[in-house]
């Protein structure tokens, strides 16, 4: 079996260096399936993604068959069956909204140049780093040639997040829970909906307070990147690498039978929301595609929280149009 390569951007940050020893030893797409890394850094970055790369090496990993280090996104992205965009621009003091857009335009922009003339033509792209919705919006842009459904981006990390909430509260284990949605955006404004979740064949809503459900579950499950950053001076990185492989293991492999999972993708207009704003829905994937999760009645309270991350993401597109990011 030819080895499947998997380019990651950012390397040699945080994330990367959760990530990369998750997928050579085969946790991304199968015990089975050899792979390839190549990584992309800013050139300052190559020494400290050399070093990784030294570490992989001594891991003896026997489904790795090669590992390419570079800071040129033509060279990462040739031949790319999966590409994990994680290196982004973070956001630093004083920096207003459009300086932010606009300098992540700079790296998804010419990012996605380079897949669309390079990667292989199955290529699946993950973006991670933020604001990772319109992140992946700016680089399928600039891939016409690419299926605008092969873009997506990262709310495994908050699906898994509520998760492990609802199963604290109900101390239950997490593999009693089915059905968790997050909606929306990777943001502050991502709508966590337990109406729809299933835990023991009952819906969580009604097995939880309403006031824990309003002021407890949500707030906690959309600020905890915040609170993560607060405790441990530095965002989620281990957690984040481990829902990039959930994603693109499940997008890959399948979702299992009377489950479903969250992922932001292209929208077709489903509930609502706005065709082609990369949104988080409930998904499913079925032979290598995500297909939204049809049919769900979105009750008042669910349309207000919806409609409200749909909206941030509609600015956040409209502020890139303006940009001529998109
Ligand atoms: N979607 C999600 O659920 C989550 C997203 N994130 C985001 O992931 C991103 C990465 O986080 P960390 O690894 O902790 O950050 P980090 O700062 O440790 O690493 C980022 C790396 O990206 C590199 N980089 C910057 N520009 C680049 C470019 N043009 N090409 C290639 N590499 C480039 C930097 O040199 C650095 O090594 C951040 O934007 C963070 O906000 C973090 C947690 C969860
Ligand atoms: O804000 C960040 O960098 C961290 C983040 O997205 C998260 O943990 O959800």
């Amino acid at each position: 079996m030819a080895p499947v390569k998997v380019t990651v951007t950012g390397a040699a940050g945080q994330i990367g260096y959760a990530l990369l020893f998750r997928i050579a030893s085969g946790q991304l797409l199968g015990a089975d399936v050899p792979v390839t890394l190549s990584l992309l850094e800013i050139t300052p970055a190559l020494k400290a993604a050399e070093g990784t790369a030294m570490e992989l090496d001594d891991c003896a990993f026997p489904l790795l068959k090669g590992i390419e280090i570079t800071d040129s996104a033509d060279k990462a992205f040739d031949g790319a069956n999966v590409a994990l965009l994680v290196g982004a621009r973070p956001r630093t003091a004083g920096m207003e909204r459009g300086d932010l857009l606009e300098a992540n335009g700079g790296i998804f922009g010419p990012q996605g140049k380079a897949i669309n003339s390079h990667a292989a033509d199955d290529i699946r792209v993950l973006v991670v780093g933020n604001p990772a919705n319109t992140n992946a919006l700016i680089a399928q842009a600039a891939a016409p040639d690419v299926p605008a459904e092969r873009f997506t981006a990262m709310t495994r990390l908050d699906h898994n997040r509520a998760l492990s909430q609802l199963a604290a509260k109900l101390k239950v284990s997490v593999t009693d829970i089915k059905k968790m949605t997050i909606w929306g955006n990777h943001s502050a404004t991502q709508y966590p909906d337990l109406f729809h979740t299933e835990v023991g064949g009952k819906i969580a809503a009604e097995l939880v307070e309403d006031a824990w459900l309003r002021e407890t579950f949500i707030p906690k499950v959309a600020k905890r990147g915040a609170a993560i950053i607060e405790a441990r001076g530095a965002s989620s990185a281990a957690s984040a690498a481990n829902a990039a492989i959930d994603h693109v293991h499940d997008w890959v492999n399948g979702t299992p039978e009377g489950d479903w999972t969250s992922a932001a993708i292209p929208s077709d207009g489903s509930y609502g929301v706005p065709e082609g704003i990369i949104s988080s829905f409930p998904v499913v994937s079925r032979d290598g595609r995500w297909e939204i999760v049809q049919g769900l009645s979105i009750d008042e309270f669910s349309r207000e929280r919806i409609d409200a991350s749909v909206g941030e993401l509609v600015e956040e597109r409209d502020a890139v149009r303006a940009l001529n990011l998109i």
